[in-house]
Formats: structure tokens, sequence, C-alpha cells
């Protein structure tokens, strides 16, 4: 049984679709990134499967664990999924972790709360994590506040949170975006190794195609509410068919070439309650045909593999390293 299966996945708010019907499927231990600017729908998709949405979002579709149905489930059902069988950690930790709370008894009552552990077995395992999760000292550290740790240090620490309730899938919302460069490779290293020790499957949702590179093994390229192109992540960064991927791919800084060879794509997404009646990348798109001002892709399977929803996807090599391909050791 495919471990999450998505469907026509469609989430409106006020009647504004901002999610356009969204397949994809994510096999048990797999890693799957999910690139695109904001505001084109990465995080709503995540937000919609667990039912973190606010009321007004009307959601279509289905999303399947294991055979079972979250969309529309029950909120006790729902409740006992997030933490235990999904978790999700967030760009910023600062904003996740209660400031006047100590971390260990953070770490601790999601033990509590998804594996029924309290007292000694719950130090004895927050302390199991914190050391997981590279926190040096955790003996001497656990009873610390928030503020007395690094903000790479607040990021490993909700890291081993989300990590309380042994759970299959990470999802992972922009987790290095407010770190600097180094700890951000610490932190994708960490994700990486974690998955391997563990098994769980994640999802690394971000703006950067080199911190995907770096941990997973397929991605999906987003553009205004919909998968624009898939691929594993091997073939994506050699043969870019979609002028929207090749986009970002351009716009990654060449440290190589100088920043000269930067070229950011022009314009903005839309509006989603503005979107152009044919493709929604038409208007910022180097290739377009008059096809394209008028009807809207489907994302087709491709003869070389992968995935596109284009009308004119292009077949040629790349042949621009990325900017970033791994971790430093
Ligand atoms: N609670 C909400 N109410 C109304 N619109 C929303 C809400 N949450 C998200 N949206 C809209 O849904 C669309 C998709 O947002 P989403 O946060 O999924 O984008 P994203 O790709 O994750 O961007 P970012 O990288 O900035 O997080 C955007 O147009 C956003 O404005």
């Amino acid at each position: 049984m495919t471990f999450v299966s998505i469907r026509d996945l469609k989430v409106a708010f006020d009647g504004v679709p901002v999610l356009h019907g969204i397949d994809f499927d994510i096999d048990r231990g797999e890693a799957i990134g999910l690139v695109g600017e904001s505001g084109c729908g990465k995080s709503v998709t995540w937000l919609a499967a667990l039912g973190l949405l606010p009321g007004k979002a009307r959601i279509q579709g289905s999303v399947r664990l294991e055979g079972q149905e979250l969309v529309g489930a029950s909120r006790s059902s729902l409740e006992r999924v997030r933490g235990a069988r999904i978790a999700m950690i967030f760009q910023d930790p600062s904003s996740s972790l209660n400031p006047v709370q100590r971390v260990g008894r953070q770490i601790g009552e999601s033990l509590r709360l998804h594996r029924g552990l309290r007292g000694s077995a719950a130090r004895s395992e927050t302390l199991r994590l914190m050391d997981m999760v590279g926190i040096p000292a955790a003996k001497s550290r656990i009873d610390l506040y928030p503020h007395e740790f690094s903000g790479g240090q607040c990021q490993r620490i909700m890291i081993a949170m989300a990590l309380a309730g042994q759970p299959d899938l990470l999802i992972a919302d922009e987790p290095t975006t407010a770190l600097d460069a180094t700890i951000q490779a610490q932190i994708l290293e960490l994700l990486s190794e974690l998955r391997r020790q563990t098994g769980m499957a994640l999802v690394f949702i971000s703006h950067d195609l080199g911190a995907v590179s770096a941990v997973c093994d397929r991605a999906a390229v987003m553009y205004a509410g919909r998968i624009v192109e898939a691929n594993d992540i091997h073939s994506l960064f050699a043969t870019p068919s979609h002028p929207y991927t090749q986009g970002l791919f351009r716009a990654i800084p060449d440290l190589d070439a100088g920043t000269s060879r930067l070229r950011p794509i022009e314009g903005t997404v839309p509006d989603p309650r503005a979107l152009p009646p044919g493709c929604a990348f038409a208007p910022r798109c180097g290739a377009v045909s008059p096809i394209c001002a008028n009807y809207s892709p489907e994302l087709k399977e491709q003869r070389s593999g992968g995935h596109v929803a284009c009308f004119h996807p292009v077949h040629a090599a790349r042949g621009v390293a990325p900017a970033f391909q791994g971790v430093p050791a």
C-alpha cells in the first residue's frame, strides 16, 4: 500500500482557489522536496492534509496515510495522526518554542502526549533525543530556557520535539531559512542522518533548490497552486524541463562564475484572485506561445521520465552544476 497518497487536493479560502488539484505519492522512508517561490502553495498542501487550516478553508480531494483518509477526518483522529505519525517543523523555532518553559519540559510534554512517557523515563528519553539531535552537554542544559540556546540549537530542539512521537513522516517547512549558511548545512546534514537512523520519510519544503538536492531523493516544483514538474533529484538537476524550473536554476547564485550569472525570474507569482486564463506561468515565460494563454497544461509523464505541465517542455541537459550539491562533512 502506498505510504502517503495525495489525489486531486484542492484548497480555497473565501471562495478563492489557492491549490488547484495536487497529486503525488510518497513511499515509506523517502525524502521528497517541495520547491517554489513564496505563495505557490507548498505549506497549504500539508496544513490541509493535517487539518491545520482555519475554518474558512474549503478542502477537497484526498490525502491517505496508509489507506487512512485524512481529508474530512474527525478532530480526534487527526490529533492521533499529528505528532505520532506525521510531525511538522517550521522555519522559526522561536515562534514554536514556549519562551517561559524549560526545553526539557517541552520535549517531555511531547513524549507524554505521544508515547505516554513520564518521570524518569521521559527525562532519560529527553536526554537521548537532545543527544541525537546534537545538543552538546544535554545533561547540564536540559533545564535551560529557549533563549539560552542559539537559533540553530533551537531548531535542533524543535526537531527533537518532532521526533519525540517517533513519526513515520517529518514535514520540514523551510527549516533552515532563518539560519546562516554554516548552521543551515549542519541542520540539513542532521535531517539526512536522522532519516537514515529512523527510517522516517521526509517532506522538505524550501525555496532553495540547493538545499533540496542535499537531502531529497525526489522533488516536485510548485507554481501558483499546481505541481508543474516532478522528477528524481538527479534528473531534475540534469534536465529541468519546465521553463519555471529552469528559471529557478538560473536564479541560483553560481559562485564559480561570479554573481553576474544570477538571473532572477522576472515578474511575480500571480495573485490567486487574478490568475491568468491559461498557464499561470505564461506571463513570465520565455517559451510562451498562443496556446499557453488559453489552456492550462496538465501534468504529463515525459518519455524521458518525470512529469511536466508545459506545452513546450525543454529536453536539453542544463549543463550547469548546482551551486550546492551536498553538505560539508
Ligand atoms: N489562512 C489563509 N487565508 C487566506 N489565504 C491564505 C491562507 N494561508 C495561505 N493563503 C494563501 O494561499 C496561497 C499559498 O500559500 P502557501 O503558504 O502555501 O505558500 P508557500 O508556497 O508555502 O509560500 P511560503 O514559502 O511563503 O510559505 C498564497 O496565495 C497564500 O496567500
